[in-house]
């Protein structure tokens, strides 16, 4: 499984405002908006396209259309949800699948309530929306739903990822990764921070991302 940490000043500058404690919730909104508009240029950097012909109005010339079917983007509730308009303004014609998941605060394991995905994703790429790869837990099971469903070909776009969450979704993943016969999987983040702390929050993070978005429940 390949990451891909997006190193640009704009994304590192956006980052640092949604660390920052003194940042309101509007404010985080907007930023986390406008970063994964940034991330999903990198993420997208190997959709698949196929070769068209257009008339410009001097002459005909040769161009590229996304393939269809439309890439699936799949936000995961709750905090996903705050990721998709952001990806949306570059994909529009994209489709959208829906999974809530929320992790236990003391087991730390995902339990899913919601499952809104197309039953058969062959052939379908996809891209996994999360602003937080922690313990990795709950990218690993959305990963499997989507693997499980015939997908081939998974981005998950996430705002930070912890090392130990990367290396637990490898593992959790590893017979479905070998690029001959399983799926491509891939991580796209704006940084991966130093490790988790005793209650599984990513360390220096920017605290529970969902709350922060949408307010403690
Ligand atoms: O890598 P993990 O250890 O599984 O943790 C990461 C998950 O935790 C957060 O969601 P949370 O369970 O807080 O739900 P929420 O989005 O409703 O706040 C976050 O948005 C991820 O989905
Ligand atoms: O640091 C973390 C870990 C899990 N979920 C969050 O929102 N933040
Ligand atoms: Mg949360």
């Amino acid at each position: 499984m390949e990451t891909l940490v997006v190193d640009h000043p704009l994304v590192a500058h956006k980052l640092t405002t949604l660390r920052d404690q003194e940042t309101d919730s509007p404010t985080f909104r907007r930023l986390t908006d406008e970063l994964v508009t940034l991330l999903t240029y990198e993420a997208t950097r190997d959709i698949r396209i196929t070769d068209v012909t257009v008339r410009t109005p001097l002459t005909l010339t040769s161009g590229v259309r996304l393939t269809r079917p439309a890439p699936l983007v799949v936000p995961i509730l709750r905090a996903g949800l705050g990721m998709l308009d952001g990806m949306a303004r570059l994909l529009p014609m994209a489709e959208v699948g829906f999974v809530g998941m929320a992790r236990d605060e003391h087991t730390l394991q995902p339990a899913t309530y919601a499952d809104r995905l197309p039953r058969d994703l062959s052939g379908r790429q996809c891209f996994v929306l999360d602003p937080m790869l922690a313990t990795g837990g709950t990218l690993a099971a959305a990963l499997r739903m989507l693997v499980e469903r015939g997908a081939d070909h998974v981005t998950a776009i996430c705002l930070l990822a912890a090392p130990e969450g990367l290396e637990a979704v490898r593992e959790k993943l590893a017979g479905t990764l070998d690029p001959e016969h399983g799926a491509t999987l891939r991580v796209v983040t704006a940084a991966v921070d130093e490790r988790l702390d005793e209650r599984g929050f990513i360390l220096p993070g920017l605290g529970d991302a969902g709350d922060r978005l949408y307010g403690s429940l």
